[in-house]
């Protein structure tokens, strides 16, 4: 297995704030695998923005361990000389909410101010500058000033200027934050199309949980300075184990609550079995409801269904109560689970309970 690109091993940031100790980022494990695009999202003030400060060091851990491209940046102290930690800086990019484009300056000499320092000649400069510009579609825009353009073409250029140094890394700290859905859905699909072209590794940081489920692999939740959950998209949305995470994407309880005052005004019979299906875009090609039916003879009703996307892949959710002969409601789940299926069974007591005590 290749070693992560991006590697926090418990990671903590402590502000001193007068008298009193913030424990801003605490024990934070994290693997970023090249050409993730790994969304950390979050409450304001969860520490999503001093997390990500520590990956480039402008914020030096408390303690713990950083390694970036291979490189240790920090274990309990800095273990990189200055100079060396200037250059592997140009291999992580980072956009912001706020663009800090030059205003009086055109687009062109805002992209070029970033290969300031480099090697390059002045005409491989403005040759550069102009290819990056062309990557991020703004190519005819090179000679107007900054300030001429919308928000969403500013935050554009602030992509081509943070590129300018063929970054592996991008850092995007609520980069669309500032725009309205159409720019924000619009960069978003820039991000994503530039982790494809380049294979650059993306590190969403944002509050917007839509903007994670549209273009992240990989999602890790944070409260109070914790990662307190994480892992691939699908997963955590589909299986939301903590309450935040759960209230962060939305989680529909309003189906469990059904089933629970269902069962407890009687309209329900006892041998309802309650099942929640889970299943990915493509999978289920054959529809269920008949096929339970025609093969075990189990009928299956409908109590609530629904399809989402992650990205371009679809997810179905679907609420259903199965009657008929335990062993052939037993048999019909073995069949699902075997179709890609995911079945959980929903435990009529528990869940009953907790979605009625949420009811009150
Ligand atoms: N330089 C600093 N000195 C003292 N406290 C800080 C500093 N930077 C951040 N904090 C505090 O650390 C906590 C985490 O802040 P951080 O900006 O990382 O959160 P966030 O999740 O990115 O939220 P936001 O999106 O609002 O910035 C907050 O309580 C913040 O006030």
């Amino acid at each position: 297995m290749t070693e992560p690109i991006i590697k926090l091993e418990d990671v903590n940031v402590t502000f001193q704030q007068k008298n009193q100790t913030l424990p801003a980022v605490q024990h934070v494990n994290l693997d970023i695998n090249q050409g993730d695009i790994y969304g950390i999202v979050g409450y304001s003030g969860a520490g999503k923005s001093t997390l990500s400060r520590t990956i480039n060091l402008l914020q030096n851990p408390t303690s713990g361990k950083v390694t970036v491209n291979g490189r240790v940046f920090f274990d309990q102290k800095v273990t990189i000389k200055a100079k060396e930690l200037r250059q592997e800086r140009q291999k992580i990019g980072m956009i912001f909410q706020h663009f800090n484009l030059l205003n009086e300056q055109t687009v062109i000499q805002n992209v070029a101010f970033a290969l300031k320092h480099s090697k390059l000649k002045e005409k491989e400069i403005t040759a550069k500058a102009k290819e990056l510009l062309d990557l991020v579609g703004l190519g005819e825009y090179a000679n107007s000033y900054a300030a001429q353009l919308s928000g969403g073409q500013q935050q554009r250029v602030a992509i081509a200027r943070a590129l300018a140094n063929d970054p592996k890394i991008l850092i995007s700290d609520e980069s669309t934050s500032a725009l309205d859905p159409q720019n924000t859905n619009q960069i978003l699909d820039l991000l994503k199309d530039l982790n494809k072209r380049l294979n650059l590794t993306v590190i969403l940081i944002t509050h917007e949980i839509d903007a994670v489920k549209r273009i992240a692999n990989k999602v890790a939740v944070m409260d109070h300075g914790q990662i307190i959950e994480k892992g691939s998209l699908i997963d955590v949305f589909i299986h939301p184990k903590q309450e935040l995470t759960q209230k962060l994407i939305g989680f529909n309880d309003g189906p469990l609550k059904a089933i629970g005052l269902l069962t407890k005004s009687g309209e329900r019979t006892q041998d309802e079995t309650f099942v929640k299906l889970t299943y990915t875009g493509g999978e289920v090609n054959e529809p269920i409801v008949v096929k339970l039916y025609k093969d075990f003879s189990v009928a299956a009703n409908i109590i609530y269904s629904n399809v989402d996307f992650l990205g371009d892949q679809l997810i179905g959710t679907l609420f259903i109560s199965l009657q008929g002969d335990d062993a052939n409601i037993r048999s019909s789940i073995a069949y699902l689970n075997s179709h890609n299926v995911t079945v959980e069974e929903i435990q009529q007591g528990k869940k009953q309970n907790e979605s009625e005590a949420e009811a009150v």
